[in-house]
């Protein structure tokens, strides 16, 4: 085994996984830089969710390997890759998943509480997020009195109160509308250089996929391409850089 580029918080090397025989990923790599927001993009079915249930230890593949700095994740036990999961990395899905038992301000909490810090100062930070995520006045209310939206936002927010290393956001304003879209998403991609997070963000919509620093693409399991997005400053002819093909 050879260990990842120093600057790669995440690496993988030939992924290949076949769900039920099928396969999703057929020898996909890619590096994640440090602080990098990484847009992973491609078509319904590509790849996309399963290439970040790899990344995130979630999922084992039946060939290749996933570094997270130096460590290597595929040979790592079930309760190692859990832990590291719990401590160093976030996850939103495209649809929020809260426990119903619990208000908005305990759901994004949680992660901090698993994590050992007290109620009160987990409870400070969860409600700092909810007010930036513009839900600070749902904190009290539970899941079932929240629109969807809104749902989405303390999944959001439970995801970026425990700082992690790498937030993975699967479609993550999937349910929103999209002026509610691009607040959350700026919102999302503003915490996330502040603090310095790394994200990997699947999405198939373009708008998305350009707040990214990088995107790339699959293809029916395979990696089609790498873009280079421009700064937001440089006009919309200067600054786009060519697109390379990638094994
Ligand atoms: N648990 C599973 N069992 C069987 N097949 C699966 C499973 N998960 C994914 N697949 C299949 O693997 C392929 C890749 O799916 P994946 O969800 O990774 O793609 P995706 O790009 O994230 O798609 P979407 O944008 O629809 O979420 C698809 O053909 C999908 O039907």
């Amino acid at each position: 085994m050879v260990a990842p580029p120093d600057n790669d918080v995440l690496w993988a090397r030939a992924l290949h996984v076949k769900h039920n025989g099928s396969p999703a990923l057929s020898g996909v790599s890619l590096g994640v830089r440090v602080g990098e927001i990484l847009a992973v993009g491609g078509p319904r079915g590509s790849g996309k969710t399963t290439l970040l249930r790899c990344l995130s230890g979630q999922l084992l593949p039946q060939q290749g390997e996933v570094w997270f700095n130096s460590t290597p994740v595929h040979t790592m036990s079930p309760h190692t890759r859990e832990r590291l999961r719990r401590d160093r990395f976030g996850w939103i899905d495209p649809a929020p998943v809260l426990v119903p038992e619990l208000n908005a301000w305990e759901n994004a909490a949680l992660p901090l509480m698993l994590r050992g810090a007290g109620r009160r100062q987990a409870k400070a930070t969860a409600l700092e997020w909810l007010e930036r995520l513009d839900i600070g006045s749902c904190a009290r209310r539970r899941p079932y009195a929240l629109l969807q939206a809104e749902r989405q936002r303390v999944a959001i927010a439970r995801a970026l109160v425990p700082a992690p290393t790498v937030l993975f956001a699967d479609e993550p304003t999937a349910p929103l509308h999209r002026v509610d879209r691009a607040n959350v998403l700026r919102t999302l991609t503003t915490a996330a250089r502040s603090h310095g997070i790394t994200v990997v963000l699947a999405t198939h919509d373009a708008d998305t996929a350009a707040l990214a620093d990088r995107r790339v693409s699959l293809l029916d399991g395979r990696r089609v391409n790498t873009v280079h997005l421009p700064e937001a400053t440089e006009p919309e002819s200067e600054g786009r850089a060519a697109c390379s093909l990638s094994a």
